[in-house]
């Protein structure tokens, strides 16, 4: 059965957005990144790292497998420290002013943990509750959110139970809930079934549509390539290239441009010789 998507409703979240008005003050990109750097012991996960995504666009971040995307996008919405470098949220440094930065973002981080013995519908007004939004604004949106998402039946289950695409949804309208006006998104429609990733989309579209930016990872290239309008691909913790998708595509597939940039790997031919049938001994 279809999900029925409240765009009415979030435009009228829009309304609601705490901060900046779309496109000012200052007219700089929604989110910059300078000099992003993170190591862990010997491994440089990102490498000074530059990138700028442009106000009101649906910026979509590709990258190999340990490419430094999640660590990248941690350290740009104030989970983890970075060694170096600065986050710009909307104009405002992230780490040299978190709370004004964090009000204007909305985060859906990778391996979400959540307080999941509340139930979804407790969780996401509580995320309401610590944005300082009214009660009864939070109470409302949560349950709105969690109906476009498919999960009214299961406002009353504890997080703990729900499955892994629940998780994630129930996560999102959490990030969701305070009318953000940067949306951070470590692969949103990981375990998602596809009639919650369309019901993702079209909200995601509505709220680029609305005046909000979009960042989001995904391995998804063809998902990518129908939803952003920017993109960067990164390798080995630095942008290999990054604008619009036609100027990184370069009249390629983004699949292609993505295997040139980063190098392919295929299987060395005689290896795993065991897992053909043919060759079995036992
Ligand atoms: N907490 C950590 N401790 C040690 N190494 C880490 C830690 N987090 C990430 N790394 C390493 O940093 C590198 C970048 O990891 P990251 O998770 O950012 O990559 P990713 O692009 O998000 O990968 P994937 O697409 O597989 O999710 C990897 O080599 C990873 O092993």
């Amino acid at each position: 059965m279809g999900v029925p998507i409240p765009v009415a409703s979030l435009d009228r979240m829009e309304a609601h957005v705490a901060g900046d008005a779309p496109g000012g003050p200052g007219e700089g990109p929604a989110l910059s990144l300078r000099g992003l750097a993170k190591r862990f012991g010997a491994k440089v996960a990102v490498d000074a790292l530059d990138l700028d995504v442009p106000r009101g666009s649906f910026y979509g971040i590709v990258g190999p497998n340990g490419a430094g995307k999640t660590t990248t996008l941690s350290m740009a919405t104030g989970l983890l420290r970075p060694d170096a470098g600065r986050a710009l949220v909307l104009g405002h440094d992230l780490w040299a002013d978190p709370v004004e930065g964090k009000r204007r973002l909305g985060v859906l981080p990778d391996g979400v943990r959540l307080f999941d013995r509340l139930t979804g519908a407790e969780l996401v007004r509580y995320a309401g509750l610590l944005r300082g939004m009214d009660r009864a604004v939070a109470e409302e949106r949560s349950a709105e959110l969690l109906d476009a998402l498919g999960l009214a039946d299961a406002a009353r289950t504890l997080v703990v139970d729900y499955s892994a695409g629940m998780t994630k949804k129930v996560a999102l309208a959490c990030a969701l809930v305070h009318a953000p006006r940067l949306l951070v998104l470590d692969e949103p429609f990981e375990a998602v079934d596809p009639i919650s990733g369309t019901t993702i989309r079209e909200i995601l579209t509505g709220f680029v549509a609305g005046g909000g930016t979009v960042v989001l990872s995904s391995h998804v290239m063809e998902l990518v390539e129908r939803l952003c309008d920017h993109v960067a691909v990164v390798s080995a913790g630095r942008v290999l290239a990054a604008g619009t998708l036609d100027e990184v595509r370069t009249g390629s597939t983004l699949e292609q441009r993505f295997v040139d940039l980063v190098g392919g790997r295929s299987v060395v031919p005689g290896s795993l010789e065991w897992l053909h049938t043919s060759s079995a001994s036992s």
